[in-house]
Formats: structure tokens, sequence, C-alpha cells
């Protein structure tokens, strides 16, 4: 888009187009005071089906939104797309998008991972407290009044000192090591690659790391190498007393295995915000005082919402001045 006096004497028609297929608040919220520079053109208003939509209003479509809780861009829509050159996904997780589909067509990839790390490793620290020390059971504990009728709950145990396990040191990763740190723990981690910028020791085999760890939390994006990654042999070398805490996706654990493990005590306690079936979760996990669970809501804060808003709109601004992205994925 050419930066000129004119830019907001142009009509809706003219702006350059930023389609999105569902309604999400936080697209709402990217679109606040920002319509007279985009027109932001949305699939769901029309009467037409989705694809009928595409195929005959989105031609020369050049930028799609998306969100982690939005339809996934699949193959099929993204042909229906043949002008699409970019997607500005609100999400730090990407297995929404088919990668490879984006990688053949060219399609560049904006995400909102940096945004998001500092508050989905705050959810990650505190579910590992939580599950460690019991404070959601103890917190039952008191409200059912069992102070008073069976006196002292069950001890948690230390945070200091116990080995943590961080299974993606990407920009979540990093900022759970950094708080973990500051508790005393001893940072380990698995990842694709070993990360020349750190010194904490690297298991390039998950399996390894679960048995020199305490604590696992997975923070990696989900893919087909990472899909049932944490399977029953990683979860057995954990061991009974290692917990297991997931804000990465539900699918990166078997979760059949991992609820088995739980049941049977083969370890010790889980602090779950994602699940493989949302909003589904394993039922058998209800019952169970180690388990901590979360509605898949560690990313999003109000104190983020600003952050977000410049960055998506910083995107589309550099993207339609062909500039360089502010926030563009590696996709090779
Ligand atoms: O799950 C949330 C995200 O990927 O941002």
């Amino acid at each position: 888009m050419a930066h000129n006096n004119h830019t907001h004497h142009l009509h809706g028609q003219d702006l350059p187009k930023v389609l999105q297929l569902l309604p999400n608040p936080c697209f709402a919220l990217v679109e606040a005071n920002n319509s007279h520079k985009f027109h932001f053109l949305k699939a769901w208003v029309s009467p037409l089906p989705q694809d009928q939509f595409l195929e005959t209003q989105a031609g020369s479509v050049q930028v799609l939104l998306s969100s982690a809780i939005g339809p996934p861009i699949t193959a099929q829509i993204l042909h229906l797309l043949p002008s699409l050159k970019l997607i500005v996904t609100i999400s730090a997780g990407l297995n929404h998008v088919d990668l490879a589909e984006c990688r053949a067509r060219g399609v560049a990839i904006a995400s909102a991972s940096k945004i998001f790390a500092e508050d989905v490793a705050d959810v990650g620290v505190g579910l590992l407290l939580d599950v460690m020390r019991n404070i959601s059971a103890s917190d039952r504990f008191v409200r059912d009044g069992f102070w008073v009728s069976k006196g002292d709950f069950a001890l948690g145990s230390k945070i200091g000192g116990k080995r943590v396990g961080i299974v993606g040191l990407g920009n979540i990763g990093l900022e759970v090591a950094k708080r973990l740190e500051a508790f005393g723990c001893s940072i380990l981690y698995n990842s694709r690659k070993k990360k020349p910028f750190v010194s904490y020791p690297f298991f390039p085999d998950v399996c390894e790391l679960a048995a020199n760890s305490d604590v696992l939390v997975i923070c990696c994006g989900l893919n087909a190498q990472t899909h049932h990654m944490i399977n029953k042999k990683v979860l057995l070398a954990l061991g009974r007393e290692g917990v297991i805490v997931n804000v990465g996706r539900g699918a990166i654990i078997d979760e059949k295995e991992m609820v088995q493990c739980l049941v049977r005590g083969e370890i010790g306690g889980a602090g779950l915000d994602v699940f493989e079936n949302e909003p589904h979760v394993p039922k058998e996990l209800f019952a169970l005082d180690n388990v901590v669970l979360s509605p898949h809501q560690a990313a999003l804060t109000p104190e983020c919402f600003t952050a977000l808003r410049e960055l998506v709109i910083g995107n589309l601004e550099a993207f339609f001045s062909n500039k360089p992205l502010l926030s563009q994925v590696e996709n090779n």
C-alpha cells in the first residue's frame, strides 16, 4: 500500500483486503480503529457457503488472518485463494496451518509467538507449582471443610533443586527456563537442534531427557515429528515421582497412555492447559488430585492485547508496503 495523504479517502473496496474466515474476538480487537486502513473481508457475513464465497469473492485476496481456535488452514482452502501471499496468525502454535502447502505456494506466515511467550510460560510454571505443591487440591480440602474434620493435608514437594526438562526451547521454553532458574531448579532441554546460546544440558533424545528430569514441561509446537512424541516409554522414563506439564498442544502427548499412567500411579502428576480433543477432557482425570486442568487459555491476557494489535497491524502494513514482516515464521 502506498502510504500517502489519500489513504484515508480510499473507499472500503479499494483498501488492501484482509480475509477472515470466522468471527474471533481477537480479530475484532485488531480491527478496531483500523478499518480505514484495511478492508476486513468476512467470509461468514456472506450468505454463500465458505468455499463458494472464497471462489467468487476472494480471488484477489493476498492476506488471511487466522488463529489457533479458528478453522484449520488446509490445502483445500489455500487452493481457493490463488493470490494469497501471507497468513497472519494470532497464535504461537502453527499446527492449524498446512505449512507444507504454504511452502509450496510461497505463502509467508507471521505469528504472535513472541507476544504470548511470557503469558504461556507463566501458566506453565503456575501449573508446575500447583501440581507439586498441591495448591488446587489443598484449596478443595479447605473449602470442603476437611481442615477441620481431617487435619493436615498431604505435603507437596520442594521446587528448588528439581531437574526440569523443557521440551522445545523456543520463545515459551526460554521464558519457562528463566522463571524456573529463579526458583533454583536446574534446567535441561530437548529441542530439534542444540541451541548455541544457552548452557543448559541438551538431550537429543526426549526419553533420555525424561529419565534425567523430575518434571517435563512441554513447550514445543505440534507437527508430524512431535505428534505423540511423549509416549508410554517417555512417561515411564519420567517415573512414579515425575510430573508432566503441557502448555504446547494436547496431541504432543499420547493422552490415552498418559491417563493410564496417571491412573496407575506410573507418573506422579500432571498440569495440563491443552488436550487432544478440546474442549473434551478425559473424565478419569477429574478424580485425580495430582492433576491440575486448565481450559487452553494460557496465551491470552488483556495486557497483551495492545501488543498483539500493534504486531498484527505492523505485519499488515509491512506486507502492503513491501517491507520485512515483523514476526515472520521460518518455514523451510
Ligand atoms: O494456543 C495458543 C497459541 O498457539 O497461541
